[in-house]
């Protein structure tokens, strides 16, 4: 079955809303969203729904090869973008980047 809702930390939701977020970078268990559908977005910490994003793309990626290219799609430093998502998948190096569009927010 494909996806159609995600999670995002808080602290990510002002980036997200504003546009300066594009892309998230998740494991291979969120690989399942398929472009061109609706998701709806709401907060890892309560649950709350903030938004409606459209998926344009889900790519695979390895830790090594993200670059600033994808740190700008993030709003971070490459060096930030490295950090969290380590953190957040501590040694995973197999991950996807999923491009979306904001649609409601
Ligand atoms: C809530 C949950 O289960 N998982 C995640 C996983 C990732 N992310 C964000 O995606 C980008 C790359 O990983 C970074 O901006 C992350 O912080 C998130 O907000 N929530």
């Amino acid at each position: 079955m494909f996806l159609t809702g995600i999670l995002f930390f808080e602290r990510f939701e002002i980036d997200i809303l504003s546009g300066k977020k594009t892309i998230t970078i998740r494991d291979e268990t969120e690989k399942n969203f398929i472009p061109n559908t609706i998701v709806q977005v709401s907060t890892y910490e309560t649950g709350r729904w903030f938004c409606e994003i459209l998926i344009k793309d889900v790519q695979p990626i390895t830790y090594d090869e993200l670059s600033e290219f994808h740190a700008k799609q993030e709003n971070m430093t490459l060096e930030e973008l490295k950090a969290v998502i380590e953190e957040i998948y501590p040694g995973v190096r197999d991950l996807y980047v999923i491009t979306y569009e904001l649609l409601v927010g």
